[in-house]
């Protein structure tokens, strides 16, 4: 089997990418207000991270961000054990000269066949402040519910002593403008595993939300969206219901291609074993 062909992704003149919050964390479970805190998957955070990587399993990666805690990276590498192109997800350290000199790859084949994740805590959730370890239905019992939604949902109200999302917006989306959009301008596809505020605060972005529609946008925990970048422009093609429905994941046609070759090639493998 000619392996680069099989994981090589089209080059077009429009690139994918994909946004998935992070599968349900253990405060998630226990409906504890997270922020920063540093908390892993739950057993069901774990199969919706491998539930994602189904639906995406077929769609083209070149490079993956996630922010630097625990839950979106878990997500990230749990989804990618899905994918089609077999490449294996490396986490990129290069915080300093030493890390990136003990983390070296020394055979360009191995590299390959390496699909590199970047860390960033730009991309980290907002910071609840004083209501990290909280319980979101006492807090909204202490101080009221509309006072809670404001604190959860609003664009400039700041939770006490943590980040709104306007700042959480500052932070995030000049990292994806500076270092995620030139990758896209490149031509290259790109997965972005973050949190539901963070992700929140790029959608605004990508559909150029004012802060009156941003309170209504929730997203799901492990539910991928896929947008299509092309001359400039982000279109939201809708979230994928899995590999098989194309309706509701409206592919394009390079990324219709870019699947029938991933199936063939499956095809292609399972009769030579
Ligand atoms: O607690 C948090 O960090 C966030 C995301 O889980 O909660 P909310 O959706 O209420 O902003």
């Amino acid at each position: 089997m000619n392996q680069t062909s099989y994981h090589e992704p089209l080059s077009t003149n429009e690139s994918t990418l994909i946004i998935v919050r992070h599968g349900e964390s253990m405060w998630n479970e226990k409906n504890l207000f997270t922020g920063c805190v540093d908390v892993p998957l739950t057993r069901k955070g774990v199969d919706e991270a491998i539930q994602a990587g189904k639906i995406l399993s077929t769609m083209p990666f070149d490079i993956v961000y996630t922010s630097a805690l625990v839950r979106s990276k878990m997500t990230a590498m749990l989804a990618l054990t899905q994918h089609c192109c077999q490449k294996v997800p490396i986490i990129i350290h290069n915080e300093k000269e030493e890390a990136r000199f003990f983390s070296q790859i020394y055979s360009e084949d191995t590299k390959n066949q390496s699909l590199p994740v970047v860390t960033a805590w730009q991309l980290n959730e907002r910071m609840y402040g004083d209501l990290q370890g909280l319980n979101k239905q006492e807090t909204a019992e202490i101080f009221g519910k509309e006072q809670v939604y404001n604190w959860r949902r609003s664009y400039a109200v700041r939770p006490p002593n943590g980040e709104s999302l306007e700042m959480c917006l500052k932070r995030a989306v000049t990292y994806f403008k500076d270092n995620i959009e030139p990758q896209l301008m490149a031509g290259k596809h790109v997965m972005v595993v973050a949190h539901a505020n963070s992700l929140r605060s790029i959608i605004m972005y990508l559909d150029n939300l004012t802060p009156q529609e941003v309170i209504n946008l929730e997203l799901s925990t492990g539910v991928p969206m896929l947008y299509i970048y092309k001359d400039g422009k982000f279109i939201r093609r809708g979230s994928p219901a899995g590999p098989k429905e194309a309706s509701v994941y409206a592919y394009t046609s390079n990324l219709a291609l870019y699947k029938q070759k991933c199936d063939e090639m499956l095809q292609e493998t399972l009769k030579e074993r």
